[in-house]
């Protein structure tokens, strides 16, 4: 049997005395698209922190197919909440930074970034600078310099949470179209129910600080996901998504 691309055994974490992560499992299969959903504060961050080697856990295991997680190996594309594009790059320029960061040539790192314009709605945007983009284009552009790095997972932190409501709902569709044409691995973290629904195979619920899961809820809705039928069933997902955030979550994980 294939193992899962990510897998987290019963990972703890903090800062000084403060327990930030509880005893944290989960998993994300190849060319699964899975969603981690909490109460601000909870974690989410943190755990990003942990998978990048920005931090060690105090407990717990963290695999990647199958074997013990080796960050040097760089297995991660991470895209920050913010867009972090840097304002005196032209588009094309801030594009190539993560392939350049990892010691390609401009040039050549170009050639790379170049085909993949069309299909983020940027073609003809390559010499702009950030500040000339809307926020859905600079979403896409930062998305953008963290796919050209050709990592086999992707980590997004709130991608679309600055953005209007109308834009965010246009990004989620596109995301999805994305993935489904790229066949992408994904771990979202976001506060928005019906996003994490929209884009989701699973999604896991935390509790507030020190989060644990409180649910893993599968989300076996036909895609594309903007269809009528998908909507009205998505509406019982969450519900049950939101019951779940609303609840008391003394005591010990269920
Ligand atoms: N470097 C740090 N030192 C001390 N405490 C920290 C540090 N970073 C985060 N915290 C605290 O740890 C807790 C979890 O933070 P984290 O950023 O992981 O939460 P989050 O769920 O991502 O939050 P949000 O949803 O608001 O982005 C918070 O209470 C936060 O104040």
């Amino acid at each position: 049997m294939t193992p899962p691309r990510l897998e987290l055994r019963g990972i703890s974490s903090g800062y000084g005395d403060m327990p930030v992560l509880d005893d944290i499992s989960l998993s994300v299969g190849r060319g699964e698209f899975v969603s981690i959903l909490g109460p601000s504060g909870a974690g989410k961050s943190t755990l990003f922190r942990l998978l990048t080697g920005a931090m060690a856990p105090r407990a717990g295991e963290m695999f990647f197919d199958g074997a013990p997680l080796d960050r040097n190996a760089r297995p991660f594309a991470f895209m920050p909440q913010r867009d972090a594009l840097m304002p005196w790059r032209r588009i094309i320029d801030n594009t190539t930074l993560g392939l350049e960061v990892q010691g390609m040539r401009r040039s050549q790192a170009r050639t790379i970034v170049a085909p993949f314009f069309h299909e983020f709605g940027l073609a003809g945007f390559e010499n702009h600078y950030p500040a000339e983009l809307s926020g859905g284009m600079r979403q896409r552009a930062a998305l953008m310099r963290t796919v050209v790095q050709g990592r086999p997972m992707l980590l997004l932190d709130e991608p679309f949470g600055a953005l209007d409501a109308l834009t965010r709902t246009a990004m989620q569709r596109w995301l999805e179209e994305m993935r489904a044409h790229h066949g992408w691995t994904v771990l979202l973290v976001t506060h928005d129910v019906r996003e994490a629904v929209y884009l989701s195979d699973r999604i896991y619920v935390l509790s507030p600080r020190p989060a644990r899961v409180v649910r893993e809820i599968g989300v076996p809705l036909p895609r594309p996901r903007h269809r009528h039928n998908a909507r009205t069933n998505a509406a019982d997902i969450e519900n049950l998504i939101l019951e779940t955030l609303l609840e008391p979550h003394e005591g010990p994980s269920p």
